[in-house]
């Protein structure tokens, strides 16, 4: 979970997770828009085969009423006058089929352009035959020149006794350029002949298969079939993808664009509400509880007997990615959310049974906890430092009121007389910046003061390090106990060392940076051995 978490609190994973998303809302809004050009395109082919088909379903017709015309009319002594004459009536039927015979055994006896024949036209076995209670009879693409029009080529027709002329041109194929096609008529056993169109596309459907394909040279290419009810009759269409790209650049341009825009609005609105949902206010506020709090342990020195007096508890929180928070980082946010009880509340207990069960029960110490001035009520403090309190015996409580806003004294004043006649031990924090002033200090019935670390952290002959000498006195002159804190270096401590009779406490990285709970017991154990020699030394 942790790991998962971690995705959504990085920056780094986010940008990655934003691109991931753009990528995916990229494809799929293209994909749509294209899966809907598709089908406008494949509603064009079926227009354009269906227009073809028509032709077809109108030679059909022709044929099948010239046949019938043929029947009814056509009587008589086969290739007599008047026979001739009925045929040529038919013929002038605005069907487009003018050329008629009269057929005897597979061979043409009489034609209406040639009359009656010299020689009977042997038309050899038909290329295919549409079966059905009226069998139809086909020869495709002979020499007509039997009939008087040498050179002329044409597909015969015959059934019954009737013959007919189908002229070559009768289907056309009104076609948008991207789409290519061949119409072909096909005999049952397969064989297939060229009819309009382009040449290749159907052998090309035939060899590749319908549907798209990726094999041919051209690129991918979408191909089809489609034929009449008897199957005879087949439109081949074949649409390459790079043609119907060239043809359709200002659509394709408008679908990358749509995609483009669509797929950056989403991927910002994914981004927006992943950072709302993971915002370090918001995943702090979900997982402010007892679990998540953390506390520190920072040791104080007592400059007179050298031994540690008490520590601080510091307040440290588990981030959603298990990473440590430093409270800097989520103390405003406690603040602005009206926290500050719950948040001293959950650390005091935890601090409590830490302390209580992990030191030993000989251990005396002064822990000190930082509270917001908004929070000191006696009421209130006593509700919160119940669990410490009742180790009363072991540990002392010292609060230290961090100056983060103007203390109305008065009532400040009549809450510190409370708290310290029950036992409490005050401090202000931070002395000597923000809104920490000597007024408070003279003010106040307060235990002691900690000046800021700023002072003590400043590099010698600085006007800060300089300053840290005065604060001392000034705090001192006011009859209050001084801890300094932020000592980082030996010769800071050398300095205070200088000053023991002035300086109560310190309190830095020199002496001890703040530690989890094992490691202030190890601490404290380590120091109890230390001193324990030295006294054996000394003896
Ligand atoms: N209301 C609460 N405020 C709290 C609580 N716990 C901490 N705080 C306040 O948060 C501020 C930052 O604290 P933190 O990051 O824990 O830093 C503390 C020490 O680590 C640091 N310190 C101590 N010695 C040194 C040092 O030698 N060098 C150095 N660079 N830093 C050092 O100082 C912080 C302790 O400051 P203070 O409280 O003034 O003694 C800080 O303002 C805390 O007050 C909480 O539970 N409640």
């Amino acid at each position: 979970m942790a790991g998962i978490a971690a995705l959504f609190v990085s920056a780094r994973s986010l940008k990655a997770i934003g691109l991931a998303v753009w990528l995916a809302s990229f494809v799929l809004l293209a994909g749509l828009v294209s899966f809907a050009v598709t089908l406008q395109g494949r509603e064009t082919v079926r227009e354009s085969v269906a227009f073809g088909m028509a032709d077809v379903y109108r030679l059909i017709g022709s044929l099948d009423t010239a046949f019938d015309e043929m029947a009814r009319m056509v009587t008589g002594t086969p290739c007599g006058t008047f026979y001739m004459r009925q045929m040529r009536r038919v013929a002038f039927l605005p069907d487009g089929l003018s050329e008629f015979f009269h057929i005897e055994d597979g061979r043409v006896i009489c034609t209406l352009s040639a009359e009656h024949l010299e020689v009977a036209h042997d038309l050899g076995p038909p290329d295919f035959v549409r079966e059905g209670a009226l069998e139809t009879r086909f020869w495709l693409d002979r020499d007509l020149g039997f009939t008087g029009l040498p050179g002329t080529i044409g597909t015969i027709a015959q059934r019954g006794p009737f013959g007919t002329v189908i002229p070559p041109e009768r289907v056309t194929l009104n076609l948008p350029p991207w789409i290519v096609a061949e119409a072909v008529l096909v005999a049952p056993d397969g064989r297939w002949w060229h009819r309009a169109g382009n040449r290749h596309v159907h052998q090309d459907v035939l060899i590749v298969g319908p549907g798209l394909s990726w094999s041919d040279a051209g690129g991918p290419a979408v191909r089809r079939t489609t034929c009449d009810r008897d199957g005879h009759y087949c439109i081949s269409t074949r649409i390459h993808l790079t043609d119907f790209v060239a043809h359709r650049p200002i659509v394709i341009a408008l679908v990358v664009i749509f995609a483009i825009l669509g797929a950056s609005w989403i991927a910002r609105v994914v981004r927006v509400l992943i950072r709302r949902y993971w915002s370090f206010e918001a995943r702090f506020l979900r997982k402010f509880d007892a679990a998540s709090l953390l506390c520190a342990y920072q040791p104080i020195l007592e400059m007179k007997t050298g031994a540690i007096a008490g520590c601080e508890v510091l307040v440290r929180w588990r981030d959603v990615d298990d990473s440590i928070v430093y409270p800097d980082e989520f103390l405003p946010i406690v603040a602005r959310h009206g926290l500050m009880r719950r948040l001293t509340a959950l650390l005091v207990a935890r601090a409590a049974s830490e302390l209580g069960e992990t030191l030993g029960p000989d251990v005396r110490l002064q822990v000190n906890v930082n509270i917001f001035p908004s929070e000191l009520d006696a009421a209130g403090i006593e509700a919160a430092f119940r669990p410490l309190r009742a180790l009363a015996d072991r540990f002392t409580v010292a609060l230290e009121v961090i100056e983060s806003d103007a203390l109305p004294l008065e009532r400040v004043q009549r809450e510190i007389e409370i708290l310290r006649q029950a036992g409490y031990r005050i401090y202000l924090d931070d002395f000597g910046t923000g809104y920490s002033t000597i007024r408070h200090v003279a003010a106040l019935d307060i235990d002691g003061v900690k000046l800021d670390k700023a002072f003590a952290m400043a590099p010698d002959g600085t006007v800060m390090a300089e300053m840290l000498q005065h604060a001392v006195c000034m705090v001192r002159s006011a009859g209050r106990k001084i801890v300094v804190e932020g000592v980082e270096t030996a010769t800071r401590l050398e300095q205070l060392r200088g000053q023991a009779d002035r300086v109560d406490y310190v309190q830095g990285y020199h002496v001890c940076r703040p530690l989890d709970i094992a490691g202030f017991a190890a601490f404290l154990e380590e120091r109890r051995t230390e001193s324990a020699s030295e006294d054996r030394r000394a003896a």
